[in-house]
């Protein structure tokens, strides 16, 4: 049978090197394609099949932007998910309180990645596994350096041009047979070394033998405010549907439309409601022949009327065996397929809810959050706001939650159409 991996996510650092004057958001909770960079680095661990265990070490004043980057996911990895534990002024004392807290996890290897590196792909974690699996005591993900090197001894000294065929540029994941990493950090910890900038120097310092691994140039480090912005590019391309990532410029899209959707579902015995994507906890659940997410199911039926394409009922028939207990963001992405294949993309949503209860508003960041993620859209461009209506009618008597929502459109005009009206 196959070893199985623990995942080893390090999140407690600052950023410093990511001076931005409008935030002190940390890089790893900064968004891309409208997901915390930290949501997109645990999908691409959580969703590897021989990973069975995930650790993420954060920094205790992120308590919070960790919930809703956990909250952002919408993965089926959430069983693997270990509760977090609280970093070190170091990334090498980070990493020792993870592989602490990992030291009773029934794991053989263990990946230590930095979260700070959104664009992991399987493909650079099976190179790594495949390597310990063949007896390696630790294997590096890297790639070869591609520039040509210059050394200066000292500003005003003459250059001098290094070799670079044996020059490699080390990223994460590092992986290492479980027991063996932990017990060189012990060693390194007790020797007095603490500042190791990364675990395979710190595993040769203990003398164990590291190999090469096939890395990716994608997989690169956020580090400066340049690397944010790249990534932000590299997320768009990645996440948008194939449609939607046209090269169709924005100046392009000038047939801007809105849609309205309204749904209603009723309380049933149960113990959480979802809401666009969101399990808030109540003492009772919405019924539905899906998940019965109200917030989305106004959201789909608005982006279906803005491109006058029926609605969802239409579509995904409650009548269906195929969507009882569907989770609701299916069905908004057949809707934002429909907008894409127009050529048009989703610019901006409203929603309100109404109810007596459960309160929205301690939910109302991840609720945001949540839709902009399924819908590919910056926080910004999603409002989530909340309304009771004054203990009147079926949602005063506290009988269920209606959703209204609006959905703003830009699209090409059709040929023929003649450009704006
Ligand atoms: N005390 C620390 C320092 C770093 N890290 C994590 O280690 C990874 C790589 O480190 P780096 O890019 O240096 O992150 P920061 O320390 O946050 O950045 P900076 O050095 O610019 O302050 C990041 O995911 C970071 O969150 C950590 O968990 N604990
Ligand atoms: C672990 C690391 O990301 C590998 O490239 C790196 O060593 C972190 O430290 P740095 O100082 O940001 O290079």
């Amino acid at each position: 049978m196959a070893k199985t991996a623990a995942a080893l996510v390090v999140a407690a650092g600052r950023g410093s090197r990511l001076a931005d004057p409008r935030t002190s958001l940390p890089k790893q909770y900064r968004l891309l394609a409208g997901r915390p960079v930290l949501t997109h680095t645990l999908n691409a661990l959580g969703n590897h099949p021989r990973i069975s265990h995930m650790l993420t070490v954060i920094h205790p004043d992120d308590i919070g932007l960790y919930d809703d980057a956990i909250s952002a996911a919408n993965e089926n990895w959430s069983n693997k998910l270990m509760r977090a534990v609280f970093g070190s002024e170091t990334r090498q004392g980070s990493v020792r309180e993870g592989l602490k807290a990992l030291s009773a996890v029934p794991c053989d290897y263990v990946l230590i990645h930095d979260a700070a590196r959104p664009f992991l792909t399987h493909d650079v974690i099976d190179g790594l596994l495949g390597e310990l699996d063949t007896g390696a005591e630790g294997a590096l993900a890297a790639t070869q350096v591609v520039d040509t090197l210059k050394k200066q001894k000292a500003p005003g000294h003459p250059l001098e041009t290094v070799d670079r065929q044996c020059l490699w540029a080390a990223q994460t994941p590092q992986a290492f047979p479980l027991s063996r990493i932990s017990r060189a950090h012990e060693n390194a910890a007790q020797s007095g070394h603490t500042n190791f900038t990364d675990d395979t120097s710190l595993a040769e310092w203990d003398g164990m033998t590291v190999v090469l691994s096939a890395g990716d140039p994608a997989n690169f480090k956020i580090t400066t405010a340049a690397d944010l912005r790249r990534a932000a590019q590299q997320a768009s391309l990645l996440t948008m549907p194939q449609a939607v990532s046209t090269d169709l410029p924005l100046s392009e899209l000038t047939d801007i439309r809105t849609g309205i959707g309204y749904d209603v579902h009723a309380f049933e015995d149960g113990d959480a409601v979802i809401l666009g994507g969101v399990a808030v906890p109540h003492t009772q659940k919405l019924k539905g022949h899906s998940d019965a997410d109200v917030v989305l199911h106004a959201i789909t039926d608005a982006t279906l009327g803005a491109i006058g394409d029926g609605d969802i009922g239409q579509h995904f028939p409650p009548s269906d065996p195929m969507w009882k207990g569907a989770s609701s963001d299916r069905f908004q992405q057949d809707a934002i397929r429909r907008l894409a294949e127009r050529g048009g993309r989703i610019a901006h949503i409203d929603v309100t809810i109404v109810c007596e209860e459960p309160k929205i508003g301690p939910h109302r960041d991840k609720i945001r959050v949540s839709i902009a993620g399924i819908c590919h859209l910056p926080v910004s461009r999603v409002s989530v706001k909340a309304t009771t209506s004054e203990r009147l009618g079926f949602t005063g008597r506290k009988e269920g939650i209606a959703a209204l929502a609006s959905v703003t459109v830009r699209l090409p005009f059709e040929e023929g159409e003649g450009g704006p009206l």
